[in-house]
């Protein structure tokens, strides 16, 4: 399936993929757009069944959402790019790391673990149950809640914001995608990575501690950690200026 995208920036610059989270669309990475623009073409796109992607039924598998990348690379006769994931979208790049390796230049993974234990799989249950039974709106204050510091809530404008994107989200994508990370298991595989690969994390996140995410840093060869400080899960929305230099940085090869 090629999923909905939208290119800017550079005609000629090195390709950059942005792939969002669960439950938002492109317009997740809108902060840190200017700063990636000014070097690269960015593709920014919708995962399935997200934003104005199409939803095939509500059950995908990891490997559905990686072929959505290749096949949309293939679309735009594109070898190789650059990646950034977030959460969702970083598990995606994971995937791309360890499965089509040849199709990447760099890779960042933002606020994303690599696998799913128990309590995380039965969490996406539970979330699954609530918005098939009371759709997107079930979900929402509680997701927002567990997204961002306590300084981010402040701005009420801000989560209303995010809480609007959260809700927008197609009842069926948010479930076929939930369903894809319960599968979620490329921690054992994180050594075949053999792109250069960034970890990014909040300070906060609580979906992907950083201490998870600095385990996953020493199982990757050569790959590099660092923490946003004043950030949750959403950390490229959180703190644009820190997470956007560090990701523009990290993919022109800087340090
Ligand atoms: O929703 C969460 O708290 C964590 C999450 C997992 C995948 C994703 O994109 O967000």
């Amino acid at each position: 399936m090629i999923p909905h995208h939208l290119i800017s920036g550079l005609q000629d610059g090195p390709p950059v993929v942005l792939s969002h989270s669960l439950a938002t669309n492109l317009s997740m990475w809108d902060a840190i757009l200017a700063p990636l623009e000014q070097q690269f073409r960015v593709i920014r796109y919708d995962a399935r069944g997200h934003g104005a992607s199409s939803a095939t039924g509500n059950d995908y598998s990891l490997q559905d959402l990686v072929a959505d990348v290749t096949d949309l690379l293939d679309h735009l006769a594109i070898e190789r790019a650059h990646f950034v994931g977030l959460s969702m979208g970083g598990m995606v790049g994971m995937g791309l790391g360890i499965d089509h390796a040849d199709r990447l230049l760099r890779l960042v993974v933002c606020d994303a673990r690599a696998d799913a234990p128990p309590t995380y799989r039965n969490a996406w249950d539970t979330r699954i149950a609530a918005v098939m039974a009371g759709g997107m709106a079930a979900i929402a204050g509680a997701t927002v809640d567990r997204w961002f510091t306590d300084g981010f809530k402040s701005d009420a404008l801000a989560v209303a914001r995010m809480r609007m994107m959260v809700e927008a989200t197609p009842l069926e994508g948010y479930v076929g995608c939930a369903r894809a990370l319960k599968d979620l298991d490329y921690k054992r595989r994180l050594g075949a990575i053999s792109v250069p690969v960034l970890y990014l994390v909040g300070d906060q996140d609580l979906g992907a501690p950083p201490e998870e995410m600095r385990a996953m840093q020493r199982l990757t060869p050569g790959a590099r950690f660092l923490k946003i400080a004043g950030a949750g899960h959403i950390s490229v929305v959180e703190q644009p200026v820190e997470a956007g230099t560090a990701i523009s940085d990290f993919l022109s090869d800087k340090h």
